[in-house]
C-alpha cells in the first residue's frame, strides 16, 4: 500500500498554505513524522489527506485518487485524529467508538462485534477503565488516548495523527509512540505530526519537514536533522548530538546568528 501526494496546492481564505507539494511514495509499514514550524501547514496537509479540506492536485492510495473514492471505502482505509478533539460530548467513551466506527457508512459488523472491537481498542490503548465515562469528563491526556482508539475504529490502512502526544505525560507519551510504531509494524502507514524532534529521531522511520507549505527535507531522521536544517527551518542555533547508544539528541542554544 502506498500513498502518493502530487502537486498539492491548498488555500485557506486567500492564503496559499501548501504550494506544489509532492512526496516520494509513503509506504505501509512506515512510521512517518511530519514536523515543521508553527503555521507551516502540517495540520492542513493531514486534513487534505483525510479529505476534510479542499485542495488541488492528487492524493492517491495504491494509485486510486482519494477524492474520487467512495466515502464508505475511504472511511475504512483512512483514520484521522485531529489536533482539537471533541470534548463536550456526553457520549460514553465506548459509544463514541461505535459512532466513530459507523461514521462514513456501515461497517457490516453486528452490534456485538462492534462492541467487542471497541473494547479491544480500549484495552489496547489503556482506556478500558474509562469505557462508561462521558467524553466530557475526561482529562486532556485521557481524551487523546481515546482519540487514537477512535481513529483506529474502522481498522484503517493509513493512520493520521495530529500532535498525538501533546497532552500526554512521559509514560503515556512512551506508550503512544510505541503503539504508533507497532501500528506501522503491523503493516499500516502511520503519519503523525510531532514537534519534539528528539522524539521523532528516536521513533520515526522517516521524517518529513514542512516549511512555508513546502517539503524542505524528507528522509531518515538521523540524516535529515542537521544544524543547518534547524537554522534554516526553525531559525535556531542548535547542536545535533549522538548519545552513547547512537541516538540523536537536539540541543537548542538560542536564535540563529
Ligand atoms: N481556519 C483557518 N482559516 C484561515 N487560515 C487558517 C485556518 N487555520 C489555519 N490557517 C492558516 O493556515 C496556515 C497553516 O496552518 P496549519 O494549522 O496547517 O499549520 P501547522 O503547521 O499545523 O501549525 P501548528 O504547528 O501551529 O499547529 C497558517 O498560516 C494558518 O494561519
Amino acid at each position: 500500500m502506498t500513498l502518493t501526494l502530487e502537486d498539492i496546492r491548498l488555500m485557506r481564505g486567500r492564503k496559499t498554505v501548501l504550494a506544489e507539494l509532492s512526496t516520494a511514495p509513503l509506504r505501509h509499514g512506515e512510521f512517518v513524522v511530519l514536523a515543521g514550524p508553527n503555521g507551516a501547514g502540517k495540520s492542513s496537509l493531514l486534513r487534505a489527506i483525510a479529505q476534510t479540506l479542499p485542495y488541488e492536485g492528487r492524493i492517491a492510495l495504491d494509485g486510486e485518487d482519494l477524492a474520487r473514492m467512495k466515502r464508505v471505502l475511504r472511511a475504512g482505509r483512512i483514520g484521522y485524529m485531529p489536533q482539537q478533539l471533541e470534548n463536550r460530548s456526553e457520549l460514553t467513551v465506548l459509544d463514541s467508538l461505535r459512532v466513530a466506527m459507523n461514521a462514513g457508512g456501515t461497517t457490516g459488523l453486528s452490534q456485538r462485534e462492534q462492541i467487542a472491537r471497541a473494547e479491544a481498542l480500549l484495552i489496547r490503548f489503556g482506556c478500558h477503565p474509562l469505557a462508561t465515562q462521558s467524553l466530557a469528563g475526561l482529562s486532556g491526556g485521557q481524551r487523546q488516548s481515546v482519540g487514537l482508539a477512535q481513529a483506529l475504529a474502522r481498522d484503517p490502512d493509513v493512520v493520521l495523527l495530529d500532535e498525538p502526544t501533546a497532552a500526554l505525560d512521559l509514560s503515556m507519551q512512551f506508550r503512544m509512540l510505541s503503539e504508533m510504531r507497532a501500528l506501522a509494524r503491523e503493516g499500516r502507514l502511520v503519519i503523525a505530526v510531532l514537534h519534539d524532534l528528539t522524539q521523532a529521531a528516536q521513533w520515526a522511520d522517516r521524517l518529513v519537514v514542512l516549511s512555508d507549505g513546502r517539503i524542505t527535507a524528507d528522509g531518515a531522521p538521523g540524516a535529515v536533522l542537521t544544524p543547518d536544517l534547524l537554522a534554516r527551518v526553525y531559525n535556531v542555533a542548535a547542536r545535533v548530538e549522538r548519545d552513547s547508544r547512537g541516538e540523536t539528541l537536539i540541543r537548542v542554544d538560542g536564535p540563529a546568528a
